[in-house]
């Protein structure tokens, strides 16, 4: 069957579809991996993007139930230059095309995505349709302005869990706030035995406090950090407090929290082998990416937060840590999946900020609740 791809200036690419037979639009976003196809599509952050692979080959290893970045993937559309319906690949389930459709997001291959990747990095990030219908290209254009605001923002709130959990250890328990959460920071949480709960992105401080964290992680998550604001008020308010560690949409939002902005990016990081440079041993890190918005620079002058991390292709900033609070955050994923797992050390390094911050104030907060109420039942 036919599928086609309209870009919102008007550039019309035909090609065969392998997903569902639906009409979607989305933001057109691309991703430079050139494995770990099932971790893109499933990733919370992708949410309302139609995303284009550039690596040539897709679909040949299939799909495995183990690799799910979240339960349901909600992109809104998957573009590929030649799908492989036939996975190579003893983990394999199902192929990427009964993925899709199961789904109901729509697929597109036998396209030049090449050509697709160069408009988007001259023009900038533009909206796109996909559709396996006929109606014309005016209809089309059509349907794509008038596609709903919603649809394409608040996809924090259609991604992040509505209950709160726990994911049990033994160790520091840690307060997840899940804007749209990679299952691959529960995991690297839980390899170190953290006791996890896990709660909804818009948990109040006081719910939060409650919870007697250790430490505070912030999640990745879909769209612009300025759509979530009661998010950025409520890191203000527990900053100090507890130790906080922010993963990209979490990096945004402490540093909104903390007074800086944040702004679009022309076309986005999104990949597996972005370099980025710690600037303080001056080391390069390669580092999986997948964000479109950034902290402007510029506007942390004034606030108690440093650059700690610059992006080494556009010297964008990649990470930053507060003076006075324990408070760190990256734009990039250290969680990896999919990408290189150098990064790890990260969640290491929080761990650590927690246990230096428990010496500091070995009373805080949790200890000195229990004092009191077991002196209560005297
Ligand atoms: N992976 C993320 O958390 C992305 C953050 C944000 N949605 C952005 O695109 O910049």
């Amino acid at each position: 069957m036919q599928a086609r791809l309209l870009l919102e200036d008007g550039t019309l690419f035909t090609g065969k579809s392998f997903g569902a037979e639906v009409d979607k639009t989305g933001e057109v976003v691309f991703n430079t991996g050139i494995t770990g196809y099932q971790e893109v599509l499933s990733d919370p952050s992708y949410c309302g993007q139609i995303v284009t692979m550039t690596y040539p080959l897709i679909g040949n290893y299939g799909i495995s139930r183990d690799d799910f970045e979240s339960i349901a993937p909600s992109i809104h559309g998957f573009v590929v230059r030649r799908y492989e319906p036939t996975p190579s690949n003893w983990r394999a389930q199902y192929n990427l095309g009964d993925l899709l459709k199961e789904y109901g997001i729509p697929g597109i291959t036998d396209i030049d995505t090449r050509m697709l990747t160069r408009i988007i990095r001259q023009h900038g990030t533009m909206k796109g349709i996909l559709t396996t219908s006929s109606k014309s290209v005016a209809e089309l254009q059509d349907m794509m302005a008038t596609t709903s605001i919603d649809e394409l923002r608040n996809q924090v709130a259609r991604t992040s869990t509505p209950n709160v959990y726990s994911s049990p250890g033994s160790k520091e328990r840690i307060v997840l706030v899940d804007f749209g959460a990679k299952s691959g920071i529960l995991r690297e949480l839980n390899k170190r035995d953290c006791d996890v709960v896990i709660v909804p992105h818009d948990t109040t401080a006081e719910e939060i406090r409650r919870l007697h964290p250790d430490g505070i992680q912030l999640s990745n998550g879909p769209g612009d950090p300025k759509d979530v604001p009661y998010a950025v008020n409520t890191i203000a308010e527990l900053l100090g407090e507890y130790p906080i560690f922010g993963i990209c949409l979490g990096h945004q939002l402490l540093s909104l929290a903390c007074g800086a902005d944040t702004e679009k990016l022309k076309f986005g990081h999104r990949g597996g082998n972005h370099p980025v440079k710690d600037l303080e041993t001056g080391r390069c890190y390669i580092t999986s990416q997948n964000h479109g918005y950034t902290v402007n620079e510029a506007s942390l002058a004034g606030t108690d937060l440093v650059v700690t991390h610059i992006n080494n292709n556009d010297k964008t900033v990649e990470g930053v840590k507060h003076l006075k609070h324990p408070a760190f955050s990256v734009q990039y994923h250290p969680e990896a999946a999919p990408g290189p797992y150098d990064n790890g050390y990260l969640f290491d390094h929080f761990i650590e900020m927690i246990r230096e911050h428990k010496r500091l104030h070995p009373q805080k907060p949790r200890q000195a609740e229990l004092m009191a109420a077991a002196k209560g039942a005297q």
